[in-house]
């Protein structure tokens, strides 16, 4: 899916303005890493870009049409979000947290039941392996795992419904390197599988370096670098990795 921001600026209601005059095109199938410091507005982008805030100002679209909160079910789907929070159930267990990222597939009332299709729960046992979790987990409320185990289901429950377009809003935030670098593999590689567009908020230069075609860096609502990794590398010194 492409993005097209064509000068785009969000406040919110205290007159906070997170976006500001922001041009910027992401074209389908590229794996765009978003750097700032905190409170840059990486968080207002990706909710933005997911459809949970409407543009105060400008056009925002995807694939041509509006991004905003009254965004058509059918493209919503196709749009996966990690929240920052997690935005996770906690006492609900882990498959079924993960199993709801299916929920948009099907009718609301299976889902509200938790009636959900074998196909989903294959899936999300697949994911929850591929993202390096313990199978015991599976059946664990999920306030039990660890805030980077629950990271990573944020991530699995994200993918369940092979999205054309992922937002993650600093996936990696709360993992050892190790496991950072194997859950941007799971993304890097779902990009590459089904050439799907990936923007990921992210605090580490040198894992989006290693990750990203592109790095955008935001600096108070506005792009303050736009380029490749090698530019970026070369402009701010990052360790290769
Ligand atoms: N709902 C809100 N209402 C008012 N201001 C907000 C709201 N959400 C965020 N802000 C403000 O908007 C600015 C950008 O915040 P945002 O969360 O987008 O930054 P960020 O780059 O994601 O930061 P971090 O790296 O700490 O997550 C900050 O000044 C923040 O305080």
């Amino acid at each position: 899916m492409q993005i097209e921001l064509d000068r785009v600026s969000l406040a919110y209601a205290d007159k906070t303005r997170p976006l500001d005059d922001l041009t910027l095109t992401i074209p389908s199938g590229q794996f765009c890493a978003v750097l700032g410091r905190s409170g840059a507005g990486k968080s207002s982008l990706l909710r933005l870009l997911g459809g949970m805030v409407a543009p105060t100002g400008g056009a925002a679209r995807i694939d041509g049409m509006a991004l905003s909160p009254a965004m058509p079910r059918a493209l919503r789907r196709r749009i996966g979000q990690v929240h920052q929070d997690g935005a996770l159930v906690g006492e609900a267990s882990v498959a079924e947290n993960i199993v709801a990222g299916a929920a948009a597939a099907m009718p609301l009332w299976r889902a509200l039941i938790g009636l959900y299709p074998a196909w989903t729960r294959e899936r999300a046992v697949a994911l929850h392996l591929e993202l390096g979790l313990d199978p015991a987990f599976l059946a664990a409320p999920v306030a039990r795992l660890s805030g980077g185990q629950q990271q990573r289901v944020g991530v699995a429950r994200a993918l369940m419904l092979e999205p054309a377009l992922v937002l993650a809003d600093e996936p990696v935030a709360s993992v050892d390197p190790d496991t950072a670098r194997q859950v941007l593999s799971v993304l890097a590689a779902h990009r590459t599988r089904l050439g799907a567009t990936v923007v990921c908020a992210l605090h580490q230069p040198e894992l989006a370096c290693a990750f990203a075609d592109r790095i955008v860096v935001i600096d108070e609502g506005r792009i303050a670098f736009d380029g490749s990794p090698e530019l970026y590398r070369r402009s701010h010194r990052v360790e290769t990795t």
